[in-house]
């Protein structure tokens, strides 16, 4: 089981910097932390007038694909991304299996004004402090990766430290947890963690079940203005795309082209 596998992994790496700062440390940089995180919802939220939100993202590898991105860098993505109207930049910050780092975040932070995203595994409240830390907006936290109480208490966590929170589902099991904990920002993965099979269904199953006024992101397998239009047309609101924007010869012309899909 690879969401398993990359869970304890990230537990293991976990212990390591906890030994070298502890989270009280961690937690007193705070105080000069030169980072006030955004509000994002309304920059995730469909208007009439963009009704197509994209959190577009630096990925250079993953574990279904292997390495994604030979020529790869962060920031000149990031910029790219920016400059051709990302709403929001999520930046993998795993570093074995994604080939992520936290660096990236503060990197891409001190030059580009777009909204960012840690996405990453995240089972502790020490990984929510790094998330600010190294200048994340938000964070997200994946239902099938946490029990309701965990998910509750991270989710309280990070609200409270003042970042917003993207909670991932797979199923109607995670949408309940996902309501139980009032996640006001909610994302349909397309992928199966385990099997890495796209369900491109997902949404027309489990949109109708989400309560009205939440925010809906579209995660993974977006790759073209069809699936756009019609994933907008069920409600919804953002997409989150990666791998995609990885492989086409010029990110601005075709996240431009996402954009105004519904033009
Ligand atoms: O991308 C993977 O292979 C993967 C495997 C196991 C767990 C998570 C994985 N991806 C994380 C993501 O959710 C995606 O990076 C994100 O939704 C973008 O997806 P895509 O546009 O398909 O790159």
């Amino acid at each position: 089981m690879i969401l398993d596998e990359i869970i304890e992994k990230t537990k293991q790496d976990l212990e390591i910097r906890k030994k070298e700062i502890s989270l009280d440390l961690l937690g007193r940089t705070l105080s000069s932390n030169p980072y006030t995180p955004r509000d994002v919802k309304p920059y995730l939220t469909s208007t009439k007038e963009e009704p197509i939100r994209i959190i577009a993202e630096v990925k250079k590898a993953s574990p279904s694909k292997g390495i994604i991105k030979e020529d790869f860098d962060p920031l000149v993505i990031a910029q790219a991304y920016s400059n051709s109207g990302a709403n929001a930049i999520s930046v993998l910050t795993e570093p074995h299996y994604f080939k992520g780092n936290l660096e990236y975040l503060t990197q891409i932070r001190r030059y580009v004004p777009t909204p960012l995203l840690r996405k990453d595994f995240i089972v502790d409240k020490y990984q929510i402090v790094e998330a600010l830390v190294y200048g994340a907006d938000f964070i997200l936290l994946i239902a099938k990766a946490l029990s309701s109480k965990e998910l509750k208490e991270l989710y309280d966590y990070a609200i409270h430290l003042g970042l917003e929170v993207l909670v991932e589902i797979h199923d109607k099991e995670d949408l309940t947890k996902a309501i139980k904990c009032g996640a006001t920002i909610i994302g349909i993965n397309h992928r199966n963690l385990d099997t890495f099979e796209m369900d491109m269904s997902l949404c027309d199953k489990l949109i109708p079940l989400i309560p009205n006024g939440k925010i809906i992101v579209a995660e993974s397998g977006v790759s073209d203005t069809e699936v756009i239009k019609r994933l907008n047309s069920i409600g919804a609101d953002a997409f989150l795309i990666g791998e995609h924007f990885m492989r086409v010869p010029s990110i601005e012309e075709e996240l431009k082209k996402f954009k105004n899909a519904l033009n």
